[in-house]
């Protein structure tokens, strides 16, 4: 499936143009489109199945809201099928692209304007900034690339992040008052240096989960709180500073030690943060963008057709809600 948005951009028109030349062009160019869309479908799906899992502490998931009154599953949907064809145009950017300052000015600019349609879609909530950016960079540097490997895709990935964004607004974020308060980094300096929690933290603990036998539910949420027991999320410290990111941190260690999801210790642990996350306003939003990224960089190197399915997401949750 193809998606082209509405957009002034005249490089949309351009992207139209070459589509059309594309179809009765090369091969090679077919499949550059191809995998545009592929990658754009694997976002997608893995903003989804992020959004479905449950039971995630704080955040939205098929049971609840967490601690978010302006969010729901139903507007994470809208927001992430509103964000797709942005994915797409950004894949089709950097196919055969350099890695260079307009190639990050011309991704910045779809990534703004990204941001600017799940405003729209969720009437103004913020549902996946960090996500965006985290999959929209590693979007195209899958496709710059060509490549399936996490760590390669991460680095270009980080390349590209950290060529200078002339065009950023003046306009002071959460993440500045973060980073000015507590010095922490926040998604700009995830991908500075590379993607970390998902190279050498989320997708670890996913992959031994799913080796021990866990199901494809309780490895994500493996993954989720593997994640949360080390980042450090603007996020969680602009709602509740450092005794919030303290909590986060170590509610999560405190749910694999006791068995992790699946184990009997480890669900009734994990119910029990989340109701402390609510009950104190705490959402690791930060943690669930990069579990998405997790996901996205997992079914890229197994080289799915989309994300996996896990049926016994929202309706069943194996007793856990
Ligand atoms: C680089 C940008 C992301 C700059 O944004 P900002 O300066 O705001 O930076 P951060 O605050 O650091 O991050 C923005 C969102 O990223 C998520 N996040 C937080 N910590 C981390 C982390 N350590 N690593 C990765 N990602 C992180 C987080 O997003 C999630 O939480 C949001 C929900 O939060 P919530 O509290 O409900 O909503 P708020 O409105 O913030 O507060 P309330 O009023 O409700 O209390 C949700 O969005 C999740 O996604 C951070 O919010 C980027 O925006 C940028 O520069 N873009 C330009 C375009 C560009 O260059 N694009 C390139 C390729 S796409
Ligand atoms: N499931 C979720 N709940 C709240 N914020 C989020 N940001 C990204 N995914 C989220």
């Amino acid at each position: 499936m193809v998606w082209w948005p509405l957009s002034a951009a005249g490089q949309v028109q351009e992207l139209v143009m070459a589509r059309s030349n594309i179809i009765t062009k090369s091969s090679l160019q077919l499949n550059a489109l191809h995998r545009s869309e592929w990658l754009a479908e694997l976002a997608l799906q893995s903003l989804i199945a992020e959004a479905e899992l449950t039971p995630k502490p704080g955040l939205v998931d098929g049971r609840s809201s967490g601690s978010h009154s302006d969010l729901s599953f139903d507007l994470m949907r809208r927001s992430a099928n509103a964000i797709a064809p942005y994915f797409t145009q950004m894949a089709l950017t950097s196919t055969e692209a350099q890695m260079n300052a307009s190639l990050r000015a011309t991704v910045a600019n779809i990534g703004r304007e990204a941001e600017g349609a799940m405003l729209r879609a969720t009437s103004g909530s913020n549902a996946h900034k960090g996500a965006i950016w985290v999959l929209g960079l590693l979007v195209c540097a899958a496709s710059l690339s060509e490549g399936s490997d996490p760590e390669f895709v991460a680095e270009a990935a980080g390349y590209l992040a950290r060529l200078p964004d002339r065009a950023r607004p003046l306009a002071v974020s959460h993440g500045d008052v973060v980073l000015e308060r507590y010095g922490a980094t926040g998604a700009r300096g995830e991908a500075y240096v590379n993607f970390p929690h998902v190279i050498k933290i989320g997708l670890p603990a996913l992959k031994s989960a799913r080796k021990s036998g866990r199901t494809e539910q309780d490895s994500r949420l493996a993954a989720l709180l593997a994640i949360m027991s080390h980042l450090d999320d603007t996020c969680v410290l602009y709602r509740g500073g450092p005794e919030a990111q303290k909590i986060v941190c170590e509610g999560a260690t405190r749910v694999i030690r006791v068995g992790g999801p699946g184990s009997i210790k480890g669900n009734a642990a994990l119910i029990a943060l989340g109701q402390e996350f609510v009950s104190l306003h705490i959402s690791p939003g930060g943690s669930a963008d990069l579990l998405a990224a997790t996901l996205f960089l997992d079914a890229l190197e197994r080289g799915l057709e989309g994300v996996e399915k896990d049926n016994s997401l929202v309706e069943e949750n194996n007793g856990k809600n």
